[in-house]
């Protein structure tokens, strides 16, 4: 029988479907992903208010807008995003993610919609959205190639795609993997493998094999002043990409 899951690095899979509480964490396991979420919220919001003519001083500038958060872990993502009006739908292979992401949600009093399975096994349901959402999950899949051309195909005609990730460079050796998992313990060792990331040239060529253009770029550093990352034009270590059907 064919693999149904054929994006999925089990091992991957598992080490997150453990992390039930320290998603919501700020001090946990997943620090880096709350320290970056003022910044990557903000990259989001304005990339898609530009791309869907929305208003940037609107209070809930995503009404109405389909977005689809693949690998969306504990929510992290979709709840500040149905905070803005959009109607999110989240996915992640890792069913106790979505276990944590539901009961959050619920508390929250968010209406989101989270179902444990991969973009695949979404896809052969025939969903399409305006918005296809993967921040950092690219460099945690089995097969980057089948992951980019899924997520592209569940992008509805005129939508967009986008994707965040990690730089292959000496620099993001130093510090996403050295600096973040065995310095600062900031990651549990292990978290990430270096030769998993894809660099910004790569994962553009990727995209342009699902047949999708990219219409923004932009890197995201960390300032250890203010404990926070900030937006920058430095791709070097995290970055992000919006693609469009070319
Ligand atoms: C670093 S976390 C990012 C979570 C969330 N996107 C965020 O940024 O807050 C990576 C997530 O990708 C999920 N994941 C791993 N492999 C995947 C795959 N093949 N397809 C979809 N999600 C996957 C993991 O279960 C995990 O929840
Ligand atoms: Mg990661």
């Amino acid at each position: 029988m064919p693999n149904p899951q054929p994006t999925v690095d089990p091992a991957e899979v598992a080490r997150f479907d453990a992390l039930g509480a320290q998603w919501w964490d700020e001090k946990g396991k997943m620090a880096p992903l709350h320290a970056m979420n003022p910044a990557r919220l903000a990259f989001l919001r304005d990339a898609l208010v530009r791309r869907f003519g929305r208003d940037p001083g609107a209070l809930r500038p995503l009404k109405g807008l389909s977005i689809l958060d693949i690998g969306c872990g504990g929510g992290l993502l979709s709840e500040p995003l149905a905070r803005m009006g959009a109607k999110v739908t989240g996915i992640d292979p890792a069913a106790g993610n979505v276990d944590v992401a539901r009961a959050h949600a619920a508390e929250a009093g968010l209406d989101i919609e989270y179902f444990p399975i991969t973009a695949e096994e979404l896809l052969a349901r025939g969903a399409r959205f305006d918005a296809v959402v993967a921040l950092e999950v690219v460099e945690h899949v089995a097969d980057v190639g089948l992951f980019v051309r899924t997520a592209g195909a569940l992008v509805a005609e005129g939508g967009a795609l986008v994707l965040s990730t990690l730089n292959r460079t000496p620099k993001s050796f130093a510090l996403a993997i050295v600096g973040a998992e065995y310095v600062l313990r900031w990651l549990p060792p292990g978290t990430h493998r270096w030769e998993k990331f894809i660099t910004p040239d790569e994962l553009e060529a990727t995209l342009a094999g699902a047949g999708f253009a990219v219409s923004e770029k932009a890197g995201m550093v960390y300032d250890p002043l203010k404990s926070a990352f900030r937006l920058s034009t430095d791709m070097d270590v995290n970055y992000f990409m919006v693609a469009e059907r070319g």
